[in-house]
């Protein structure tokens, strides 16, 4: 049996595909996979029997990657399986932002009495907002959030411009060419009238928005974080709200020093919170999972090569290594010392390290404990595994 463990509500939808004879799930505290969605893993020991931790969501800022890529562990994420339903916050904060809806509604519903429609009817006006179109968005991150956010804002009659120095092809293609492109993030800070920030928390990305960018600001502007706390400064957003200096602020993450107060709304991270996107994730965190435990094959991972062979020999042994010269050549050549015949092979680098998938033409188990063992003393070798072809190949 397979060994899983989940932190979070993990959709069953998802968790349903591991099947109830291959997988034993939250049963103990040695587990093969991991399954998470905002639990923070920093602070928890992460035991040596897993192989591999799967996000249910795009952010890995919550799971110690650097350390997991030392050890030999496959980290996920599920990208872009919750991107609409950000979007969808997104332009609901946005609409949110200049119209009062909140308030009229709160407003209406303590009026008393048999005249509650000529009550509103006379009393409305507090409640006028502005439009959007004809305003202009800034969105900075134009991966799958920020790209859909950028064409449904232009779609809602809005000048947009974006800034994303690493856009991959794939979004890039996907973004309407009505999108202006900001060659410096400056453009946006100076010339928008919203700025939504869709970025990854990384070091470089931690406070990149502080007093200096919201300086540089309109006062009238209003910002939204939909990303991670830690993007945006808060103590430099409250004294430019309190300075008249930044008209709004929206955000995801809750910070009790932006509470009650009314040019800012903080929302309890409710951006992936749909049924749909729930269940996007899960699906996709549980398929990438199952696929990795079962064949060994590497798709999304954010700190792995991505690795695909079709599996049909006996069985498989999967290689993490260094990526440092030599390595391919010295596991065929334990594998062949051991007059294993290799059926097929591949491997690929990424960064520091590789992964190799070798599938071989041997059912002797003692043969094939005697190659791993040899495999496993050999320097820069951090993690070999052996995978018994199943029934059902992918
Ligand atoms: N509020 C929520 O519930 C929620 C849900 C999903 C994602 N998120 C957050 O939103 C982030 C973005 O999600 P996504 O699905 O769009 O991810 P993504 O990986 O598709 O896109 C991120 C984009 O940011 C760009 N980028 C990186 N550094 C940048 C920088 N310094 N300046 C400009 N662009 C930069 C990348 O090139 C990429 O295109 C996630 O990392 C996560 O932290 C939050
Ligand atoms: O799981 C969630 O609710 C949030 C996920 C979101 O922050 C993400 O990074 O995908």
């Amino acid at each position: 049996m397979h060994q899983i463990k989940t932190f979070n509500a993990i959709a069953p939808e998802g968790m349903q595909r591991l099947e109830k004879e291959k997988y034993d799930i939250n049963e103990n505290d040695h587990p093969e996979g991991i399954i998470l969605r905002s639990k923070k893993l920093q602070t928890s020991e992460i035991a040596d029997s897993v192989l591999a931790i799967a996000r249910a969501g795009t952010g890995v800022n919550n799971i110690p990657v650097e350390s997991c890529t030392e050890r030999g562990i496959v980290v996920f994420n599920t990208p872009g399986a919750n991107a609409n339903a950000v979007k969808e916050l997104v332009l609901m904060s946005l609409l949110m932002s200049v119209r009062p809806v909140v308030s009229g509604i709160n407003w209406v519903q303590q009026l008393t009495g048999s005249d509650i429609s000529e009550q509103a009817e006379a009393h409305k006006k507090q409640f006028a907002g502005h439009e959007l179109e004809g305003k202009k968005l800034g969105v900075i991150g134009l991966g799958s959030i920020g790209a859909m956010v950028a064409n449904d804002a232009y779609r809602l009659g809005m000048e947009v411009m974006g800034y994303d120095p690493y856009v991959s092809v794939d979004t890039a293609w996907s973004i309407s060419r009505r999108v202006q492109r900001a060659q410096d993030i400056s453009e946006i800070f100076t010339t928008c009238d919203f700025i939504t920030v869709h970025v990854p928390l990384q070091e470089k990305t931690h406070h990149l928005i502080g007093k200096k960018e919201i300086a540089m600001m309109k006062n009238s502007a209003h910002l939204l974080n939909f990303a991670r706390a830690e993007i945006v400064d808060h103590s430099a957003v409250l004294e430019a709200i309190n300075e008249d200096e930044l008209a709004g602020f929206t955000t995801d993450f809750a910070d009790e020093n932006l509470l009650h107060h009314d040019r800012i709304t903080v929302l309890p991270h409710l951006g992936a919170s749909t049924a749909e996107a729930e269940t996007n994730s899960a699906k996709m965190a549980v398929r990438t999972m199952k696929q990795f435990i079962e064949t060994g094959i590497i798709k999304r991972s954010v700190n792995f090569p991505a690795v695909e062979m079709a599996f049909h020999s006996p069985y498989r042994i999967t290689v993490i290594n260094r990526n440092v010269p030599n390595m391919l050549g010295q596991i065929s050549a334990i594998i062949a010392d051991s007059e294993i015949n290799i059926d097929n092979m591949i491997n690929r680098g990424r960064e520091d390290y590789a992964y190799t998938l070798v599938d071989i033409d041997e059912s002797d188990e003692d043969k094939i404990a005697n190659v791993v063992e040899k495999l496993r003393e050999t320097e820069d070798i951090i993690r070999v595994r052996v995978i018994k072809k199943e029934e059902v190949p992918y």
